[in-house]
């Protein structure tokens, strides 16, 4: 039987993995849709390629530009939040949730409620919502399978014993790019030195996250929904080379990890295998060539947002939907030239800190979550540097 398949994010960094893992099993499977957020180009370029049945963007104002790019092929398409929530709800067996941000939690959610399969890039998701969002999962029946590669690795290491065994999990970080770097030098970090990744070619705002080792926060909170264990049963080691992706380590001593060469097309082909893993044309992980793993401790000196997520973790409730918009709101602001590397812990720990007498507070429902994200975005845009003012000339 054919697998339809949606993509969220499609023109993203996933969303062409996704593609590339497609273009190896032709046959296997089909695309129902593919959604993205203004890209007409990109998205017209793919659709005609994978022969998806609809697109959509978000940016309602592209509507004509698609329609006009898709002339004559026979794909469908739509703009603007009802359109990607058609494309959610048209039958597919599974969709892959590669939205960068916290903008990808409400058409996940779509999803979700439809009781789909969901292959879960979109970390955030989990971030800002993850107990309601687990929750309507168990609910509605929907499968989330981790497709972000440490979650990924953990999940099938945990699938050789039972998971009350499990003591911890380890996931393991690159480091980034400023991973050797002094904390002036990071401070001054540009966004063009934040897309040198080690080990993986990502999209902007992960790769931001990777260089202040926020991404591995927000992959503890991720962890921490998807498989259910306490903050204190979950850490992080540096490993430069992204062989070992996520360890766990069992009550008798043992340890299972999960290895692989750094390439985001075999989870992507693990989400989107059934019973049996899908043959993949990709270079064979070669140790000898390799020659040795590194391991290091997190310097969360000189790395601060892996320490305020641990400790947003730590403070549970809404906490970690501050951090994330918080971060969005910095990460953001940096990209554009409004901040500084230095600025994103800083705007990230002075938003918390505006909320803890908040801390017992615990989004319901996503929407919750959602109005949460949405106030600690406004009080993180407070903490941003002024924007420069040209000095009144005298006359
Ligand atoms: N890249 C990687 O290797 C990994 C990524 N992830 C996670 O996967 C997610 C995607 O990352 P990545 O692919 O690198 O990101 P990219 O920036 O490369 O791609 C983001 C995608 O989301 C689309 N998009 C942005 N805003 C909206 C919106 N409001 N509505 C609909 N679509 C939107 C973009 O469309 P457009 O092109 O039109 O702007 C693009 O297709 C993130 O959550 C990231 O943390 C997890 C593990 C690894
Ligand atoms: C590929 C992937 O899963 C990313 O989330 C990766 O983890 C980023 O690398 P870092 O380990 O540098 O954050
Ligand atoms: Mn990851």
């Amino acid at each position: 039987m054919t697998h339809r398949i949606t993509i969220l994010g499609a023109t993203g960094s996933i969303g062409k993995s996704t593609a590339e893992v497609l273009a190896q099993h032709p046959d296997r499977f089909r695309v129902t849709a593919l959604v993205s957020g203004s890209d007409v180009r990109g998205l017209a370029e793919m659709a005609h390629r994978l022969e998806a049945e609809f697109v959509a963007l978000a940016d309602a104002s592209k509507q004509k530009p698609l329609r006009e790019a898709l002339a004559g092929s026979g794909i469908a398409s739509g703009a603007g939040p009802s359109a990607v929530i058609e494309a959610v709800e048209r039958e597919a067996e599974t969709i892959v949730a590669a939205i960068s941000g916290v903008a990808g939690l409400a058409p996940t959610h779509a999803a979700l409620k439809k009781g789909r399969r969901i292959g879960l890039a979109n970390k955030e998701s989990l971030v800002c919502a993850g107990a309601a969002f687990m929750r309507d999962a168990a609910r509605t029946g929907a499968a989330i399978l981790p497709m972000d590669s440490e979650h990924n690795a953990l999940a099938q290491a945990l699938a050789s014993g039972h998971p009350d065994d499990v003591v911890t999990m380890t996931l393991t970080a690159s480091g980034g790019p400023f991973r050797t770097w002094d904390e002036a030098r990071i401070a001054a970090a540009t966004p063009a030195q934040t897309a040198k990744h080690p080990t993986y070619s990502m999209g902007a705002k992960i790769n931001v996250d990777s260089a202040s080792l926020m991404n591995k926060g927000l992959e503890l909170i991720e962890a921490h929904h998807l498989f259910g264990l306490r903050p204190d049963q979950l850490d992080v080691v540096v490993h430069p080379q992204s062989i070992i992706h996520g360890l766990v380590h069992w009550r008798d001593g043992a340890v299972t990890a999960g290895l692989a060469n750094p390439d985001m097309k075999i989870p992507i082909a693990n989400c989107l295998a059934a019973e049996r893993r899908l043959t993949m044309s990709v270079p064979r992980l070669d140790l000898a060539a390799i020659g040795g793993f590194t391991f290091e401790a997190p310097d969360e000196a000189r790395f601060p947002c892996l320490r305020l997520a641990r400790a947003a973790l730590a403070a549970g409730g809404g906490m970690p939907a501050v951090l994330n918009g918080a971060n969005e709101v910095a990460v953001e602001a940096f990209l554009s030239g409004r901040a500084g590397f230095g600025d994103i812990p800083r705007v990230v720990e002075e938003t918390c800190a505006a909320f803890a007498g908040q801390a017992g507070y615990e989004p319901a429902t996503v929407e919750d979550a959602l109005a949460l994200d949405r106030e600690a975005r406004r009080i993180a845009a407070g903490f941003l540097p002024a924007v420069s003012r040209p000095a009144v000339a005298r006359v």
